[in-house]
């Protein structure tokens, strides 16, 4: 069993298909932007963190095998690769987000005239291998900052009962996770009881993701069906749902996986406070609310078939988004690598504060 979704060493990037994933554990190399634009499309990468890194590690490995007669000539190339990758998929903003801060440091590079091409090369290539640790330690964060909000609201000493949706974990990132960040700091501080994590229709990535990462790091778990949710807030006493993000709008209302709306809706109804995890790199400022965000629909043979096996009657009209928007009257909170923020403190952030802030 692996948990690593990228590898990147000496200019080669593979990632593991997780479209065979768990029966299969296969590696697939990524020969530059073209392959991370498929990749990404295909799912057979996903997780918003994960798909900024490897389709700006697919242009990286471009740029290493490429010789340009210019700053300029970089610059462009650069920004049309990028902009190419962000329609990979629309929903998850930190392709977007990455692609606009990385063709603001071609810009600079390219119009310092104390840069040399080579220098340009080079640092902007490390900025985009950074992204790597970088994400890491901002899953790292989110999780400390979110394990310890959760006990806040838990009497004396006791354990946790956590319910998640679809994957947040290390095949969704560069590694540990945001929301699974969080389960596994709850884990490590011996804090955390039991994780309930939903198969999430259709594509599976609880059933197929989640119970692989949880089995792998021996954290107890059980899967639970989609439509189990509200019958498990019911009778397991919950302490808390903790899901992940694609975009966050500045309102704080929430693009995440399809289901997640109505997780937030029955958690409601059953007094759980629901949480969101993500990076403060998901958080679009751009986008006033949930209302902006636009939603992917994928093709019905995902919800028509498993594999090659035909589930649903030939001729059926399907609807299939992948991504739902949950209001933030809905949320208790979000939690970023920069602290843990009310949804309406969201708005007040600023892009600069948005590098630096703790909130309270
Ligand atoms: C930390 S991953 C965030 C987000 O991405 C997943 O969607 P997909 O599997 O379609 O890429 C899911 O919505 C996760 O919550």
């Amino acid at each position: 069993m692996t948990l690593r979704a990228i590898k990147y060493e000496n200019n080669s990037l593979e990632i593991l298909d997780q479209l065979l994933l768990p029966a299969q554990s296969k590696y697939i190399q990524v020969k530059g932007v073209e392959d991370g634009w498929k990749v990404i499309n295909k799912m057979q990468v996903r997780g918003a963190p994960a798909i900024a890194i490897v389709g700006c590690l697919s242009l990286a490995v471009d740029l290493r095998n490429e010789k340009f007669d210019s700053k300029q000539q970089m610059r462009q190339e650069i920004e049309g690769k990028l902009n190419y990758l962000v329609s990979s998929r629309p929903t998850a903003v930190n392709m977007k987000i990455a692609a606009e801060d990385l063709i603001d440091l071609a810009n600079q590079l390219s119009k310092d005239s104390n840069v040399t091409l080579e220098n340009m090369k080079t640092k902007f290539l490390q900025t985009v291998e950074d992204m790597l640790t970088k994400d890491i330690a901002d899953n790292q964060a989110i999780g400390e900052i979110g394990a310890k909000e959760i006990l806040s609201g838990v009497s004396g000493d006791s354990l946790c009962r956590i319910m998640t949706h679809c994957n947040t974990g290390s095949l969704a990132t560069a590694g540990y996770g945001t929301a699974l960040g969080v389960i596994r700091s709850l884990h490590a501080m011996k804090r955390l009881e039991h994780v309930y994590c939903t198969e999430t229709r259709p594509y599976n990535q609880g059933a197929r993701l989640t119970a692989y990462e949880m089995v792998h790091d021996k954290i107890p778990c059980t899967l639970i069906l989609d439509s189990m949710v509200a019958a498990v807030m019911k009778h397991r006493n919950i302490t808390a749902v903790v899901v992940g993000a694609d975009r966050v709008a500045a309102n704080g209302d929430t693009a995440n996986k399809i289901g997640t709306y109505q997780m937030a809706v029955l958690a409601k109804y059953h007094g759980v406070p629901f949480f969101v995890a993500a990076p403060l790199t998901s958080v679009d400022l751009k986008v006033p609310s949930g209302d902006h965000i636009v939603i992917e629909e994928r093709p019905d043979r995902e919800m028509t078939h498993i594999g090659e096996h035909r589930i649903a009657a030939k001729g059926v009209t399907c609807w299939n988004p992948a991504f739902d928007v949950t209001p933030a009257s809905l949320i208790a909170g979000i939690i970023t690598d920069k602290g843990f923020f009310r949804p309406e403190q969201l708005k007040t952030l600023n892009d600069h504060q948005k590098m630096n802030n703790h909130s309270s």
